[in-house]
């Protein structure tokens, strides 16, 4: 495998606590895969995070690098991405993804199956692809914020089933779809409720809804493997966006959201699709459940801009 070549100088990010610490042990197996098989050492550094947001801080100044490897969930990718998206792009390092979390959406997107974290044998024929990124400017309580997503923005129930995760995960040991669908059960049962949202498609008039979820998507899937807009390219420069609104009841609403584990949502009468290159959502306070690539953020008002073919992405050479 002549990794070197197609790679560079490649920096490994590992998240060992993603996936209940099954990142730590596929970690361990890409260590003995690079000092059996690689001839030389120094092309490949393994650097662990220490804590939230530490990805961000090491991709931030991987300038030496060609290569950025994340290994672990789409919050690793994230945190990696906005820390490439402060490198100037004439600089920025391609980035590369180890699936080894609970969603792994971005990986689907790239058209990798879930068990390649620790396989590193595709990466020798990988192609790489432009790939679209969105740009978060947000006012919260805190100030100012500026975030990037490369999957995903999401406000309302669905950034709740997100958020839940978290919790739901320490307390039962869940994973992959059976985590997010009890999140989103519970979610749809006690946490049920429309959020009032004032928002603005690119230069258009502000419209007022009646929401109970907003995603705003680069790639197709959230919530590990939720199609929610199953035709979104993440490569042409557009966000795929998909709202409900109006008085659903409760009753009709979960089965149409669990209607988008298949993309089979859209002929909901309440659900609305479209693209935009921008979008400006109002939240009526910072408790909105708001979710970048399955992030919380917190904030009364968001820019959303897409910044198009902002990441050069490796994927397999099969995907399309
Ligand atoms: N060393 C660390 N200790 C504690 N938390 C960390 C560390 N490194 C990263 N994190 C946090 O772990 C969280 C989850 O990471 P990640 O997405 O990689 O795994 P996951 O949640 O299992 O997968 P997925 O997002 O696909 O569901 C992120 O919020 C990140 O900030």
């Amino acid at each position: 495998m002549n990794t070197r070549t197609n790679l560079g100088k490649t920096l490994i990010i590992v998240n060992p606590t993603a996936q209940s610490g099954a990142a730590a042990t596929a970690a361990q197996q890409v260590q003995r895969f690079l000092s059996m098989y690689m001839h030389d050492d120094s092309a490949f550094e393994v650097v662990h995070t220490t804590h939230p947001r530490h990805a961000t801080q090491i991709a931030s100044q991987a300038t030496d690098y060609n290569t950025v490897l994340a290994l672990g969930g789409d919050g690793l990718v994230h945190e990696t991405a906005c820390g490439l998206m402060a490198i100037g792009s004439e600089a920025r390092p391609c980035l590369g993804v180890l699936p080894v979390g609970s969603g792994n959406d971005y990986a689907r997107t790239l058209g990798m199956d879930q068990t390649m974290g620790a396989d590193l044998s595709w990466l020798s024929h990988a192609r790489k692809r432009a790939m679209d990124v969105g740009r978060i400017d947000y006012v919260g309580e805190a100030g100012r914020g500026t975030d990037y997503f490369v999957q995903t923005f999401s406000c309302g129930l669905d950034a709740a089933i997100a958020i839940g995760t978290y919790e739901l995960r320490k307390s039962t040991g869940l994973s992959g779809d059976t985590l997010y669908l009890a999140s989103g059960l519970n979610v749809f049962g006690i946490g049920y409720r429309r959020f009032p949202l004032r928002v603005k498609f690119e230069d258009e008039a502000w419209h007022e809804l009646e929401s109970i979820i907003m995603a705003i998507q680069i790639g197709p899937t959230y919530g590990s493997g939720f199609r929610i807009c199953p035709d979104a390219d993440p490569s042409d420069g557009l966000f795929d966006i998909c709202y409900a609104h109006g008085k659903i009841p409760r009753a009709i609403a979960l089965p149409v959201f669990l209607r988008a584990k298949n993309g089979h949502h859209l002929s909901s009468r309440y659900v609305h699709g479209r693209r935009a290159q921008s979008v400006r959502p109002l939240f009526d306070g910072e408790d909105y459940p708001l979710q970048a690539d399955g992030e919380q953020i917190r904030a009364r008002s968001a820019t959303i801009t897409m910044v198009p073919s902002a990441l050069t992405v490796l994927a397999p050479a099969m995907s399309r």
